[in-house]
């Protein structure tokens, strides 16, 4: 049968990127959704503004709910201090496999834990499973209706300090208007719009980022 489309993302990253070198991992993927076949990475234009949020925060403890093939995972990971952890949960098995794979090739897998299963169930579990106190960044860009029911799940297993910087994917397209309609009436956040583009497309997208005030 055919191979899927994380499949063909993975082979195309062991045929043209190197071993060990996150940023050739980065553009290999870049180059295949933009000249082959579309994704739903975050891309290179919203990645860029991923990158400046974390590189400005310099977090220990991160939090990503998302996986898919590790894209956004290894360009967060990259940019991390030492010492620094990731934690990605991914829902589908099967992205879930791609991604460790993609992960390794980048060489970072010392500084992620990837973790199968529903965002709702390992939430609640992540203090006593991790050691994890609270996390400095969370990156959220699963299915767009978790979005805010996670979030309110964040806040109520105290995962969330004064400061915490949770930044959203999609929130125009496919979006999420009632996580932002949440962030930007709520007087728990501080938010920010970074208007870009829906990844390899001209359409728009953008990312919300939003301070938690405690
Ligand atoms: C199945 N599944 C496993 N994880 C998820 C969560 N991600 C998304 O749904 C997602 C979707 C799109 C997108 C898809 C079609 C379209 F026409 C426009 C946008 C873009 C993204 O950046 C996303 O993150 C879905
Ligand atoms: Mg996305």
């Amino acid at each position: 049968t055919r191979s899927s489309r994380p499949q063909r993302l993975l082979s195309v990253v062991k045929k043209r990127a190197a071993h060990g070198d996150p940023q050739s991992v980065i553009s290999a993927i870049d180059y295949f959704c933009r000249h082959n076949e579309w994704a739903m990475n975050v891309g290179d234009e919203k990645g860029c503004i991923l990158d400046s949020v974390v590189s400005e925060l310099n977090p220990e403890r991160v939090l990503e709910l998302g996986t898919y093939c590790g894209y956004s995972t290894i360009r967060i990971a990259r940019i991390l201090p030492p010492g620094a952890r990731l934690i990605t949960l991914e829902f589908n098995p099967d992205y879930a496999a791609i991604a460790r794979q993609v992960i390794a090739w980048a060489g970072l897998e010392d500084k992620v834990q990837l973790v199968e299963g529903a965002s709702e169930d390992w939430i609640p579990r992540i203090k006593e499973h991790f050691g994890i106190e609270t996390f400095d960044f969370v990156f959220l860009d699963h299915w767009k209706d978790r979005y805010l029911p996670d979030t309110k799940l964040m806040e109520e297993c105290g995962l969330l300090r004064k400061g915490t910087v949770l930044l959203a994917d999609n929130v125009i397209c496919p979006g999420v208007p009632d996580y932002l309609q949440y962030v930007r009436s709520s007087p728990s956040y501080e938010s920010y719009y970074f208007k870009s583009h829906l990844e390899y497309t001209q359409a728009e997208d953008g990312l919300e980022k939003s301070v938690f005030l405690g």
